[in-house]
């Protein structure tokens, strides 16, 4: 079956809206379209009061290395090009795998050649990583011991940061229901270890098994639900030495992934969804 994405015409291009796990997208084809998009275009159309509404626009483009189907570009809902997003990754390679027939495909990304296979009628598995532990690759501004993050902001303490396609840190705290994220996120994403700023995930340990997590992504924002940050809290969980499984439920705000831990990668496993389709108007780039 091929995705029916609406004919485009003139300023209005045409979009597939679909979200993992409520962390929401607007799609675009530039296959064969090579009009971009401008900042002020992502940021009208990721607000729900001027456009689609989406947590990232996300666009699908010509790959440039052999064996990937497929590029897909990422811009966060203040125009900024980033690298990696989980939930965004099952849903690109579910609707390409729709496209093709196919049940498994490379997907490439800004942080690398993603292997993705179907796992179910509207499930996909993502393999994400290999994760980086080293300060470099985050970039973090200097040297620090990063299983144990020399910064805290209120019940944050002792965070992990790694770098996995996009740059995350993990909190574990105590009790996630009464830790107020957006209250104390800030401070650690705009920390000037950061350079680039980072995302801010809060995790509760359930059982050694069991994780429940929030992430306060970049630019500023909480998520229904973040697959990288899942997969960074299950390694963060297993090199702090907390659990020795390798196979973790992680519960975001929407629903729960599954991630499994293979040396340092991660397989993330969830759910995808269509929300709606259609055009927009744009003045492109
Ligand atoms: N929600 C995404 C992560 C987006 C991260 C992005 N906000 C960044 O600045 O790196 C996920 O499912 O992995």
């Amino acid at each position: 079956m091929s995705v029916a994405f609406p004919a485009s015409h003139g300023r209005s291009r045409a979009f597939v809206k679909m979200h993992g796990l409520r962390n929401h997208f607007v799609i675009f084809d530039r296959r064969d379209d090579p009009r971009g998009f401008a900042v002020p275009d992502i940021v009208r159309i990721c607000d729900t009061h001027t456009g689609v509404g989406g947590d990232q626009l996300l666009t699908i483009e010509k790959p440039s290395v052999t064996g990937a189907y497929a590029a897909m570009r990422i811009f966060n809902i203040d125009g900024r090009e980033v690298s990696a997003c989980g939930n965004a990754t099952r849903c690109v390679a579910h609707l390409l795998m729709e496209e093709s027939g196919r049940r498994d495909i490379l997907l490439e990304t800004g942080g690398g050649l993603l292997a993705c296979r179907r796992a179910g009628a509207m499930q996909v598995s993502v393999e994400l990583g290999p994760i980086g532990t080293d300060w470099r690759a985050l970039p973090v501004a200097q040297e620090v011991d990063m299983l144990h993050l020399p910064m805290e902001s209120g019940p944050l303490r002792d965070g992990a940061g790694f770098w996995i396609g996009n740059p995350h840190v993990v909190f574990f705290v105590e009790r996630l229901a009464e830790t107020d994220l957006s209250r104390f996120a800030p401070a650690i994403q705009n920390h000037p270890l950061f350079p680039e700023g980072v995302n801010v995930g809060a995790a509760e340990l359930v059982d050694p098994r069991t994780i429940r997590l929030a992430v306060w992504e970049r630019p500023g924002m909480l998520t229904q639900a973040c697959g990288t940050g899942a997969c960074v809290a299950a390694f963060a969980a297993r090199l702090k030495g907390l659990s020795k499984t390798n196979r973790f439920t992680v519960h975001l705000p929407a629903g729960p992934l599954e991630i499994e831990l293979v040396g340092d990668m991660a397989v993330m496993t969830g759910p995808v969804a269509y929300c709606c389709r259609g055009t927009v108007e744009c003045e492109g780039a």
